[in-house]
């Protein structure tokens, strides 16, 4: 086995995912999102955390939040890999070659691209087959044919990797061709930065000057009018010099509340992809070339029962393939049996299907109070709060979007949903007997799905 193989990304995103699931959305952008996994050391068992503030330190610092990286370090890798923990803060990364030379004080985030988000490590399937073919005409002919390109779909099913290789591929065949991966958050914080520093040229110029500009998760911009004004602008200029956009989503632009109709219609101009949950096979071809990669043998059978088990996420596939290696360095047998184990450690135990009706009903009941009133008009306090939990709690449990939610409560407006899921989220920061009771909905759901 190749004892530097262990992916860090992965460990650090199955626990993300768990904060997620077990705190308010406000707090999870603030104190966890912008963390980055810097390094691990698996000689001393140590992984390094790096805060980009003084301000996040003092979170991670007051909100126990070592304690519960410890607690969920546990869930993802169990006993195969118990790290110390380092938290080290780190300002924002050093300047970009074109900030350099405008003698200004504005600092683009600057993103180096994953090495690993190559088309060589990607396995293409029925799911990720036309995403895939204009991702390669894309790095091949950047600007030409599908301009803005938009890979849209569910988290962890490989957007991100996709839209990275056409990075990757373009900067193999053309070394010079200026290539600037960014998430829209960070977008939108330099943007601030910007403001701020009165370098807002500066940022124009380092968004606007590029051969391939690959932005993440533009769904962040709902309701962000300001910033969608600057995008627009950025992205016209792009388009417009012929220059590419790739783009990547959880959902289509019209289906992103508060999307400008401009933007809508600019992001859908050139081809919208979705990937879609693998199947089978294709989940099997990723552990094989994981295996591969790590240089460890695994036979078919255990392969097939992990891909067979873990059938929705293919970040989920990773982190179960992970913890199998973490055993296999261990020195325990890698067979059925063991899989199996990792398995029901993980959960993973087939994927449970948590519907928004389960969630209304085991709300309702733990409030008591009809379903009729839960989906109905009454304004009252002691039904508008469980409402408000119910739709809570379907956002953070279930993929389903503002829309759909709002329809599921009688025709409501996503608005309506938004405000709700934001009230409760800022309510829990301080309500603690509020934050243990949504804790408890959202075991009793989970183990009843
Ligand atoms: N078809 C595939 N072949 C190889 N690896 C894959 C494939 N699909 C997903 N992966 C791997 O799964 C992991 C999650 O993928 P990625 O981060 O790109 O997902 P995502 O859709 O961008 O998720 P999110 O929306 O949560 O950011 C990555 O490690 C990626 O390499």
């Amino acid at each position: 086995m190749n004892d530097s193989y262990f992916d860090l990304n992965t460990f650090w995103s199955g626990i993300q995912d768990r904060f997620a699931a077990n705190m308010g959305e406000t707090a999870y952008e603030n104190w966890i999102k912008p963390v980055h996994a810097a390094n691990v050391d698996l000689a001393n068992r140590t992984v390094e955390l790096q805060v980009p503030s003084d301000i996040v330190m003092q979170a991670w610092d007051n909100g126990n939040y070592t304690a519960k990286f410890m607690e969920y370090a546990y869930d993802v890798a169990h006993d195969f890999f118990k790290p110390e923990l380092k938290v080290v803060k780190v300002v924002k990364n050093p300047v970009s070659s074109r900030s350099h030379e405008s003698k200004t004080n504005f600092t683009a985030t600057d993103y180096q691209l994953n090495a690993n988000f190559t088309f060589d490590t990607w396995v293409v399937g029925d799911a990720n087959e036309l995403a895939t073919s204009a991702a390669m005409a894309v790095s091949e002919q950047p600007g030409r044919q599908y301009n803005p390109l938009l890979i849209y779909g569910s988290s962890g099913l490989g957007k991100t990797h996709l839209m990275e290789a056409i990075g990757n591929r373009l900067k193999e065949l053309q070394p010079d061709a200026v290539v600037r991966y960014i998430t829209t958050d960070d977008f939108m914080n330099d943007w601030v930065d910007a403001i701020s520093k009165k370098t807002t040229n500066e940022f124009t110029n380092t968004y606007e000057n590029v051969d391939l500009l690959l932005v993440d998760d533009i769904q962040m911009l709902q309701g962000k009018d300001r910033f969608q004004e600057e995008f627009f602008n950025i992205f016209n200029k792009i388009t417009k010099s012929q220059k590419q956009i790739v783009m990547t989503s959880d959902v289509l632009p019209k289906d992103i509340p508060g999307l400008n109709a401009r933007l809508v219609s600019r992001f859908m101009q050139g081809v919208a992809y979705d990937i879609q949950k693998p199947d089978f096979p294709t989940r099997l071809a990723i552990l094989k070339n994981k295996s591969e990669e790590a240089g460890i043998e695994i036979n078919n059978q255990t392969l097939s029962l992990i891909a067979e088990q873990v059938d929705s996420n293919v970040r989920e596939l990773e982190g179960a393939f992970n913890t199998l290696t973490l055993m296999a360095r261990a020195g325990r047998p890698i067979n059925v049996a063991n899989a199996q184990k990792i398995l029901e450690h993980l959960n993973i135990t087939r994927q449970k299907i948590i519907t928004v009706a389960d969630i209304q009903k085991i709300v309702a009941d733990d409030y008591r109070v009809s379903i009729v009133d839960l989906l109905g008009k009454k304004r009252n306090s002691d039904i508008v709060l469980p409402r408000q939990v119910a739709m809570y709690l379907i956002r953070t449990l279930t993929d389903t979007s503002l829309p759909k939610i709002g329809q599921a409560f009688g025709g409501r407006d996503h608005t309506t949903v938004m405000h709700g899921t934001e009230k409760i989220a800022d309510l829990i920061e301080t309500d603690y007997a509020l934050k243990q009771r949504i804790e408890t909905l959202s075991a009793k759901i989970k183990e009843k799905s």
